[in-house]
């Protein structure tokens, strides 16, 4: 009998796990928010900004949320190390693209960077989100700034993919993705933001195809 309750309690208390990876420019400010976000969620706080160096490889943080688990794979962002990114596409339940808003001189290098992510077919149905980060300091691209960069870098690179000849680039799926994403600002450094990414990143989660396929 005991055994009888004890799996139906697990079974009714049982949460579901995603896995959601942190990708984006070296500096962006990845970790960052992932250690803003086990402060904010979890019992034992994160590293302090001051104690966070660049990632070589992955950290890895888990939040539990009421009626499920979120574990994040933040990904190291150095040219090198983002070859390895590909690895984490076919396991993911969500990707969050994060970018440097005040540093305007690398947007372009972030944008190719997050074209070919967006192009990967491993993660095409898969909820996507794009951050602004660094809210808090001056000179930063807000929110509707980020998105409107990033579409006139995208048309820039389609017309002249075509001058080039083949407009294979500007497919269908391609665009409707675009015209769906989704892009938050916040501050990882000071906190501001996360708790509505966390929130969008839940949400999303529980919708999401890959779901439906893994159950
Ligand atoms: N002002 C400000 N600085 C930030 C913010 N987020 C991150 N930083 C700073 O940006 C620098 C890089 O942050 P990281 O979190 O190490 O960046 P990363 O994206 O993990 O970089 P890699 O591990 O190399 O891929 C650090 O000096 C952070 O303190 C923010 O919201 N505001
Ligand atoms: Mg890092």
């Amino acid at each position: 009998m005991y055994h009888l309750l004890k799996g139906l309690h697990e079974y009714l208390t049982r949460k579901d796990e995603f896995s959601v990876i942190i990708i984006g420019l070296d500096g962006a400010g990845k970790t960052t928010l992932l250690e803003k976000i086990k402060t904010m969620y979890n019992d034992t706080p994160g590293l302090p900004p001051d104690k966070i160096a660049p990632t070589v490889g992955q950290n890895i943080g888990k939040i539990a949320l009421p009626s499920a688990v979120l574990q994040f794979w933040d990904l190291g962002g150095q040219r090198g190390i983002r070859t390895i990114w590909p690895k984490y596409y076919g396991d993911c339940h969500a990707v969050v693209y994060v970018v440097d808003a005040v540093d305007h001189e690398r947007l372009s290098e972030g944008w190719e960077v997050f074209d070919a992510v967006l192009s990967a077919p491993q993660i095409l149905g898969v909820p996507l989100l794009l951050l602004a980060n660094k809210q808090d300091r001056s000179g930063s691209l807000s929110v509707a700034e980020i998105r409107n960069n990033y579409e006139v870098w995208y048309q820039h690179k389609i017309e002249s993919a075509r001058r080039r000849q083949g407009s294979e680039l500007d497919n269908e799926q391609r665009r409707e993705r675009i015209a769906s994403l989704d892009v938050m600002g916040l501050s990882a450094l000071e906190g501001t933001g996360v708790r509505a990414i966390v929130d969008w990143v839940f949400i999303r989660v529980q919708n999401s195809k890959r779901r439906d396929e893994s159950s």
